[in-house]
Order: structure tokens, then sequence, then C-alpha cells
């Protein structure tokens, strides 16, 4: 099974299916308070200026918001918006292109700003900085510099791996945002809005079943709401409830916590082969064939966060709530047999 496959994978998908679900504004965007508020001031201020917003680097797991957020600074500031993302920026020549075609107080927005080529990221260094690009003309002997003024914009970067930046690059953002899983709370709703857009009546123990089973994640949130939605249909259920979602979302695999057949497995791995770990996530990735990268970004986050399984200098470790999931008992310590 790859990461594009599995159904709550909340890797990138065609953008269709999530921008019907998009909010539009600060005031609709679900959650994220602080992040929202600190957002709300700082776009005011700039207005009042007259000035474009200082740059924004927005990081967090997959399907928390980032893409939605960043559209919203630039509809909120009320300025044009150019979207990239690091790895198709092949050479330096294209982002110059990129950033002298931007209008004034434009918002650039650089998807997986992480993957930046080094040579095309020096070129952000002073555009960032001094809103200039320095270019090179000709060849030689003759070559020289030249400094190219840029017009104002505000560049906003998202990135599932903010440890991945270099330090001259986050240190160029003035606002850098760390978006959280959300509550259950919050993600009732993310559901009860996205039912509302696709007409769906949904009553209130429904909207909390795929909340609390959507993994922290509002894309996962989305996603599941349709999928019951099929279900809610072929059993021909005009309403939601929480059986039909349970019923539903049994059927798709989705536990009680909201961890898949993939989450499962992983968390099995350390616990079967392993006793527990620690084990390095290179291994991890190996058993499970699976990217490192995905193993990092998408799974381990919210295992991390429910506490199941903890990060250590020596590899991961399930922790005893992780072993309690499993339904097994953590095999007693060290010397064999001595107490039991
Ligand atoms: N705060 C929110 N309120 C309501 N819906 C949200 C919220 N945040 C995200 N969504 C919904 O979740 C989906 C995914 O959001 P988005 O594409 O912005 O995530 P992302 O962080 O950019 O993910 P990726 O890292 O994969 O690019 C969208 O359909 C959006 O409608
Ligand atoms: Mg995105």
């Amino acid at each position: 099974m790859t990461d594009t496959d599995r159904l709550l994978a909340s890797a990138r998908k065609p953008e269709d299916i999530d921008a019907a679900l998009r909010p539009k504004s600060l005031d609709e965007f679900v959650g994220q308070k602080a992040a929202r508020g600190n957002l709300r001031v700082f776009i005011a201020a700039a207005k009042a200026r007259g000035d474009a917003l200082d740059h924004v680097l927005l990081f967090g797991p997959p399907g928390l918001g980032k893409t939605t957020l960043a559209q919203i600074v630039a509809r909120e500031m009320g300025v044009g918006f150019r979207a990239t993302s690091g790895p198709v920026i092949a050479k330096s020549g294209d982002l110059a292109a990129l950033l002298t075609n931007l209008e004034d107080g434009d918002v650039l927005f650089i998807d997986e700003i992480h993957r930046l080529a080094p040579a095309v990221e020096e070129v952000l260094y002073p555009a960032m900085e001094d809103r200039a690009l320095d270019l090179m003309i000709g060849e030689g002997p003759s070559a020289r510099s030249v400094r190219i003024d840029l017009p104002r914009f505000t560049l906003v970067g998202a990135t599932t791996r903010q440890g991945l930046l270099t330090t001259p690059l986050r240190d160029r953002f003035g606002i850098p945002i760390r978006l959280q899983f959300y509550t259950v709370d919050e993600l009732q709703h993310v559901v009860r809005r996205a039912a509302g857009l696709l007409h769906l009546e949904i009553a209130d123990d429904g909207a909390h079943e795929i909340a609390k089973r959507s993994r922290g994640t509002p894309r996962i949130a989305g996603r599941l709401l349709r999928r019951v939605r099929d279900f809610a249909n072929v059993a021909g259920e005009e309403t939601v409830h929480a059986d039909v979602a349970d019923k539903a979302l049994n059927r798709l695999e989705v536990d009680h916590l909201g961890l898949d057949a993939m989450d499962r497995r992983y968390l099995r791995m350390i616990a079967d082969i392993y006793k527990g770990g620690p084990v390095g996530v290179e291994t991890l990735a190996a058993g499970l064939s699976e990217p490192r990268d995905t193993i990092e970004e998408v799974i381990e986050p919210y295992l991390i966060q429910l506490g199941l399984i903890a990060r250590t200098a020596r590899g991961r470790c399930l922790n005893g709530l992780g072993w309690k999931h499993l339904g097994l008992d953590p095999p007693s310590n060290g010397q064999d047999g001595l107490f039991d």
C-alpha cells in the first residue's frame, strides 16, 4: 500500500477535492485560535500602514490548513495570490522570473519550502530582506552584478518539516506559525460546516463520531465525512447519526482513536518484531515499505500526540498506551521470567 492510496493519507491530493470545503476567511477558519488571533492583528496593522504583510512561515503536519491559511492571508490583505512549490523551482532564474512578475503587495506561496534547491534559496534571501534581486549579467571578465528592485510582496512558506529548513531561511520569516492538531470540538465544527456545504444532514452525535476519529486533521474529517455519506446513502439513512458513522468507519478500518490500518501496522511492527523498541526510523521504514518522510511526517506526529509512541535518541519506543491500544501486555522489564 502506498501513501497515496491510503484512505486516511492526508498527503496531497488533487486540489479540487479540498477546494470546495476550504474556508475563505479568518472567520470561517475553525480552530488554531492563537495563530488566527495573531494573524488578524498583523494583517490589520499592515493594512493600516499600507504595507505588505511580513513574510509568514506555516509549519505542521499535512492537512492542518497551511495552504488554506495562505490563501486566506491573501484574501484578507486584498492582494493577489501566486502559488508554487519548492521542488518545482528548478533554477534560480525560475524564481527570479516569478519574483519580477509579482504585482505590488502580492502573496507568493511556496509550498514544501524545505525542498528548495540551495542555489534557488540564495536568491530568496535578498528578495525577502531587501526586496531586491542580485543578477549576474554577462560572463567571464565582463560579468557584472546588477541589483533589481522588486515589488513589495509577502512570502508565505509552508512546510511539514520545520527542522529541515536552513537557519538563514527560517530567520527571514517575521511571522512563524506552528499549526496544531485540532481538538474534537473543533473538528466537529469542521464536519458540520462541510456537511452543510455538501447538503448533508448530520446529527450532533454523527459529527462527533467522525470528529473523534479524524486524527486531529480537518482534511481527514472532510474525507471521512464523504465516505460516511456514501454508506448512509446506500443504507437509505437521511441523517447521519453516530451509529451509521460508526459502522462506516469500522468498515473503513478506522478505529476508535482514528488510527487506520497503516498506523496499526506501524505499532504492531514495533510491538511484535522489536519487543516495543527502541527501533530506528530507517528500520521501520524498510519494514513497512514506506518512505522515511511518510513515517515521520504523516504517521508519527499523531501517534506521538496520543502518547502511543515516543521518539527517543535511540529510536522509536512503544509506550504503555500503545501496548494497551493493541490489546497487548508490555513485556516484563529486563530479566526474563524473574517475576513471572
Ligand atoms: N481550520 C479549518 N477549518 C475548516 N476546514 C479546514 C481547516 N483547515 C483545513 N481545512 C480543510 O482541510 C483541507 C486541507 O487543508 P490544506 O490543504 O490547507 O492543508 P495543508 O496543511 O496545506 O496540507 P499539506 O501539508 O498536505 O499541503 C481543506 O479541504 C480545508 O478545507
Ligand atoms: Mg497544502
